[in-house]
């Protein structure tokens, strides 16, 4: 058999046969999935309707335990979901060199390419995407389908539009299952007043394509998201798997019509760590690709330090995190990866 060139480009794995070395894993014991017949937890994300009267109290449970859960009864309508689905199915399936064509550069977050978080592994992983973080998706569209240019620009506008009402209101509710409120954020209060968004956002299409050796790849290695939450739809094909520290990697079933809600590190920081982000993966198959789009609902711009919400500390707990603006923090997360909630956190906390 020819060996396989390692010029493997991402925008053609769904072609590939065998599995270049270089998107070898070597998945480990830790790497295992928890068996469905485990008896002594629950078996996986919990499913909860936003229109239960125990919402707050369900999301708050779901965060703590889990740091995930999936929504149903959001709000958000079906049509939506498979507009922004096939929006990305037209872009993955597209010639590789017209992908290459929407590249993001050098310096930028936004347009196609390989999971930003590649650089922290010597291995690849089997998946490519586009990223939506600023208005050059624009430029992209137009050459990419100048004829469904409005079409495919109001399904994105459409989809951050209700994105952000969403994840403002899991927002709200999960705040109020610590006993507080948006108002006790001060940024997030200002900008509310101020009519301006609570945070920065980026939407990412995600694709993973047919594998041929799905138990030796990965799609997105293991990490936590750098926001506040991440809202995740993911198309009726399973591939999310989330840790829990007491039975390892547990896999996120596609519920249809629900969206996977994923706790990030500002989170974690606003919340002094009482509601943890939570470290997921996404694995990849053998006979059929997969879609997701994650809704990435980040922290302020500028110069506005973020910081545990005080009365959360309270006046005798310490605070374990530093204060610290949004952008130092991406630039320690860029450094120091899984290690960067630890780079913030106070050594010797003092009240
Ligand atoms: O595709 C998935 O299931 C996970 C995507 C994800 O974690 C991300 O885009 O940050
Ligand atoms: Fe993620």
């Amino acid at each position: 058999m020819p060996s396989i060139t390692e010029e493997v480009s991402i925008g053609d794995l769904g072609s590939l046969q065998t599995l270049p070395e270089s998107f070898t894993w070597k998945l480990t014991g830790a790497d295992s999935v928890l068996s469905p017949s485990s008896e002594t937890v629950e078996e996986s994300i919990p499913l909860i309707d936003l229109s239960d009267p125990d919402v707050t109290t369900l999301l708050g449970n779901a965060c703590k335990t889990w740091g995930a859960f999936q929504i149903a009864n959001h709000g958000i309508s079906q049509k939506l979901l498979d507009d922004i689905e096939s929006l990305s199915k037209t872009f993955f399936d597209m010639p590789s060199e017209k992908k290459l064509e929407a590249a993001s550069s050098d310096k930028g977050v936004s347009g196609y390419g390989e999971p930003r978080i590649s650089l922290f592994f010597k291995k690849k992983m089997w998946s490519e995407g586009f990223t939506i973080a600023d208005g050059s998706y624009r430029n992209h569209f137009l050459s990419l389908w100048p004829h469904d240019f409005t079409k495919y620009c109001g399904i994105i506008e459409e989809y951050e539009g209700e994105m952000e009402k969403l994840a403002s209101r899991l927002l709200c509710c999960i705040l109020g299952s610590l006993g507080v409120t948006v108002d006790d954020i001060e940024w997030a209060y200002k900008a509310k007043n101020s009519g301006s968004k609570v945070g920065r956002r980026a939407i990412r299409l995600n694709h993973y394509p047919v594998c041929p050796e799905p138990e030796r790849a990965i799609g997105l290695a293991a990490h936590t998201d750098s926001t506040i939450l991440t809202i995740l739809h993911q198309s009726n094909m399973g591939g999310l798997q989330v840790f829990r520290e007491e039975c390892g990697w547990v896999t996120v079933e596609p519920v249809p019509g629900a969206l996977v809600v994923n706790i990030g590190d500002l989170f974690h920081i606003l919340s002094n760590g009482k509601i943890p982000s939570v470290i997921h993966r996404a694995r990849v198959n053998h006979n059929r690709s997969r879609i997701s789009i994650a809704y990435l609902w980040g922290g302020p711009a500028g110069d506005v330090e973020i910081r545990p919400i005080s009365k959360i500390v309270g006046p005798v707990g310490p605070s374990l995190y530093r204060p610290i603006t949004w952008n130092e923090y991406l630039r320690i997360k860029y450094q120091v990866f899984d290690k960067a909630l630890d780079a913030i956190r106070v050594v010797n906390p003092t009240n």
